[in-house]
């Protein structure tokens, strides 16, 4: 006689960690929307790598960010910023955190698709600016009305953001909320 064995229900990391197989995790979203910090976390969770193409383009390039769109402007910083990418798509699964405009250039975006399921970290005007306000480290957003900055980007982004396959809400709510949101919405991806 056989005998049904019955299994203990997956948690929500496992049942995310099934759903995501060999791909990626990209996270996209505009600045402050908490791609690193989430998406540390989430990959602590899943038990996988994490990378963040802003601090691996410091690496290789050993200069900050600002010192790079200072020295060689935006169109050299995203044609860097592609080629990290597109080498840290290369061996999944790992989280990938992207810079706020990775998403937006098209070759990069066309890696990103191609490299794994993406998730975009959604926010609204006001909870980005009460991150991001806080630190003067962002090039884009030196001009004289930054929030205003914000807002125009969110105006252009957030049409290609939404390409994304799933979208999770970002706001202020405790981190491990936003993971387990993140997850939620990864396991799901295998249940439609
Ligand atoms: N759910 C949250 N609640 C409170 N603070 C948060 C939350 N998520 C992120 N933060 C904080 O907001 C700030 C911005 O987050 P983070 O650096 O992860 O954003 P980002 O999307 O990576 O931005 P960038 O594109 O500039 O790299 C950090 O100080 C982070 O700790
Ligand atoms: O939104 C953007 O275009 C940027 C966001 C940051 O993550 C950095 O990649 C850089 O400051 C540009
Ligand atoms: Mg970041």
């Amino acid at each position: 006689m056989t005998e049904l064995i019955e299994q203990p229900p997956l948690t929500l990391a496992a049942e995310a960690r099934a759903a995501l197989g060999k791909r990626n995790l990209v996270l996209i979203g505009l600045m402050g929307a908490g791609k690193s910090a989430i998406g540390r976390m989430t990959a602590q969770a899943l038990g996988i790598p994490f990378v963040d193409s802003d601090h691996e383009i410091e690496r290789v390039s050993r200069m900050s960010i600002p010192d790079l769109f200072a020295t060689y402007g935006e169109a050299e910083f995203r044609a860097l910023e592609t080629r990290v990418i597109k080498r840290l798509l290369r061996s999944g699964p790992r989280v990938v955190s992207t810079g706020g405009g990775a998403y937006i250039n098209e070759n990069t975006r066309r890696h990103i698709k191609r490299g794994g399921l993406t998730v975009w970290l959604k926010a609204d005007l006001d909870v980005l600016w009460e991150r991001v306000s806080k630190r003067d480290t962002r090039p884009l957003l030196k001009t004289e009305n930054p929030r205003q900055t914000l807002e125009n980007l969110m105006n252009t982004r957030y049409p290609i953001y939404a390409e994304a396959e799933v979208t999770v809400i970002s706001r202020d709510v405790r981190k491990e909320t936003m993971v387990d949101e993140v997850l939620a919405a990864i396991a799901a991806t295998r249940k439609t």
